[in-house]
């Protein structure tokens, strides 16, 4: 089976310009079959506060009312993605911006109110493997952003994490899907004081222990729950750390398997 790396970027790499261009760079020389998904949860806040609107996480989720929700749009689907794909077509990259609405490439369901109204947040229902595939078959890589839709005409706030585990899982039907997290720090820590005290493999058995022990918090906590899942629906493996962990000379960073 051929391999198909997804890599995710998150809001701290995207908003230090510096950051974003050496990570770009360096996707740029990953080799073989490619995706990119983006967030830009830290732009979107603060662009909605220069608007006036208030940004509210709940559980690690934007709550996304109708005014959020285009602002989201402008900001992943407009200004983050179209400045990512420039930047990559800059490095010789043909790539293909995309929210889940083009090409049908990923279908939601909104988020059911129980105890909290998430309001336009989507839970990922659909991967359309085919459609993706044909991009990276036509030479294109795809730049994924935090957007997906409810093919009833409705676009939906959806986690950039899960957006990366969501497309392994439905590529590793055609590839053996790895997935690349790549956030600000070198890997997930035992200390987090301590910034070289990177956790080098974390299994099932270790992952329950680090929650017992409160090691495991914040964005951390669904992080860790989209890999468990992604692992247990045919991905094959996960890595977690900075930017440097795209290069093959580093092994810094943290490996997750079941
Ligand atoms: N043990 C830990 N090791 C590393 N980061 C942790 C840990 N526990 C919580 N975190 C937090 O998780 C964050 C990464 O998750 P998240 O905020 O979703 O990042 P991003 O969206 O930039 O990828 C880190 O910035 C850190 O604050
Ligand atoms: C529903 C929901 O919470 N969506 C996220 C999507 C962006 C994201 O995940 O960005 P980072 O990877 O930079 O955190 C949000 O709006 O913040």
């Amino acid at each position: 089976m051929e391999t198909l790396k997804i890599v995710k970027i998150g809001g701290n790499i995207i908003e230090d310009e510096t950051s974003l261009n050496v990570f770009l760079e360096l996707f740029s020389n990953v080799e073989g079959n490619k995706i990119l998904v983006h967030g830009g949860g830290r732009r979107a806040t603060s662009i909605a506060s220069k608007l006036g609107i208030e940004s509210k996480m709940v559980h690690g989720r934007r709550i996304t009312d109708a005014e959020t929700l285009e602002v989201i749009t402008m900001v992943y689907g407009g200004l983050v993605n179209k400045n990512i794909v420039a930047k990559l077509q800059a490095l010789n990259i043909n790539a293909i911006g995309l929210t889940g609405a083009d090409v049908n490439s990923i279908t939601s369901k909104k988020r059911p109110v129980k105890d909290v109204d998430f309001g336009f947040v989507g839970d990922v229902t659909q991967v359309a493997h085919e459609s993706i595939n044909k991009l990276i078959q036509g030479g294109f890589t795809p730049v994924f952003c935090a957007i997906t839709h409810d093919g009833a005409g409705q676009l939906l706030n959806t986690n950039a994490d899960t957006i990366a585990s969501q497309v392994a899982i439905g590529m590793s039907k055609l590839y053996e899907t790895s997935i690349y997290y790549c956030f600000e720090l070198n890997g997930v820590l035992e200390d987090f004081q301590d910034k070289n005290s990177v956790i080098k493999h974390i299994d099932t058995t270790r992952y329950k222990t680090l929650l017992e022990k409160g090691i495991i918090v914040d964005g951390m906590l669904p992080k860790l729950e989209n890999c468990f899942h992604a692992l247990h629906h045919g991905v094959h493996a996960i890595n977690m750390g900075n930017t440097a962990m795209l290069t093959k000379t580093n092994d810094n960073f943290t490996k997750i398997t079941l």
